[in-house]
């Protein structure tokens, strides 16, 4: 039986730099894809909860958008977003990814991160030295000795989330943070964001990796209409009906492509894996529309939930 003696839950939030791999660290933890995962940077917007369970905790994650320097409206509501992320947080798990040259890792980024971010909040942190799949082991150690002595977090620990690298071993460094408490989910519970809210991460993972340029980051997507029908119907699919927004016609008719080809392709890609992720069939409407600046303009950055 769990009790507040013998069981610990809390929340950790996991905060670095653009495409430190937050995102796969997430999925590899709860063993299932939550976060969407891509090559370009700056793809986590919002903050998405995972919640992991095993017999003597349960660590509800918070995802956060990449810490960068702002360049627009969204921008500074990503950041937001990762400072109050960081006020929910009873511990957090600073990921900075390895690089393969003279320094390791990006000390600079490091220094800003606890500099203006950590010690301002004042909570535990556990580093986390991620792709350290492409450093040796020496080099690891190094890394982990200068991250410590500097920055002199409670734990460091290298891993690689690509390939499950003791990831298995940042729940342990984390549970001493942790209150003691009941679980506040049922085990079966991986998220508390709506199915809705994944499938618009599917269609935006997959914009990010068919497009090129500025286009991923020029769009957002919106559902306007989840009609779950194939439960009380099972000859009827689930009904999802989505607008795709962009800044510029250019970047509707590139969307689009030559008679609807790139559009098709993209789409089809995604309702394969939301049939995957909802483990029902789909039939998935996409639309185009043109919103100017829609990055700039704080009504309709509301509207998409910044
Ligand atoms: N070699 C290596 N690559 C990794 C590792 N973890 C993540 N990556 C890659 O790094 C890239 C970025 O990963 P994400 O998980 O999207 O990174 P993120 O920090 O969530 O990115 P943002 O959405 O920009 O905040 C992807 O191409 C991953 O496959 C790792 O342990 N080793």
């Amino acid at each position: 039986m769990t009790t507040p003696q013998t069981f610990c839950c809390g929340y950790a939030a996991i905060v670095g730099p653009p495409n430190a791999g937050k995102s796969t660290l997430l999925n590899r933890l709860l063993d299932q894809k939550l976060s969407i995962v891509t090559p370009k940077s700056q793809t986590t917007r919002k903050k998405i909860t995972g919640i992991y369970h095993n017999e003597e905790c349960q660590v509800i994650f918070l995802d956060t958008p990449g810490i960068m320097d702002p360049a627009h409206l969204l921008h500074e509501a990503m950041l937001h977003t990762t400072r109050e992320t960081l006020r929910e947080a009873d511990v957090v798990v600073a990921l900075i990814p390895a690089v393969r040259n003279d320094e390791l890792f990006d000390r600079e980024f490091a220094a800003h991160l606890f500099e203006e971010w950590l010690q301002k909040e004042k909570k535990p942190v556990v580093i986390v030295l991620n792709k350290c799949d492409m450093l040796s082991k020496q080099e690891q150690k190094e890394a982990l000795r200068a991250i410590s002595e500097t920055w002199k977090p409670e734990k460091a620990l290298a891993v690689s989330a690509l390939h499950g690298t003791r990831v298995d071993r940042l729940v342990e460094a984390l549970k001493p943070y942790l209150p003691m408490d009941v679980p506040l989910y049922p085990e079966e519970m991986l998220s508390t964001a709506p199915e809705r809210f994944f499938v618009s991460e599917i269609i935006r993972e997959k914009i990010f990796l068919q497009y090129g340029k500025e286009i991923p980051y020029s769009t957002e997507v919106v559902i306007d209409e989840f009609r779950e029908q194939h439960e009380e119907d099972p000859s009827q699919k689930d009904l999802i009906r989505c607008s795709i927004v962009v800044e510029r016609e250019t970047q509707k008719h590139i969307i689009i492509g030559r008679k609807g080809s790139a559009l098709k392709k993209m789409g089809r890609a995604a309702r394969e894996d939301m049939e995957e992720f909802l483990g029902r069939p789909v039939f998935l409407e996409l639309f185009v529309k043109v919103r100017p600046n829609w990055r700039k303009k704080k009504g309709l950055l509301k509207s998409y939930g910044y």
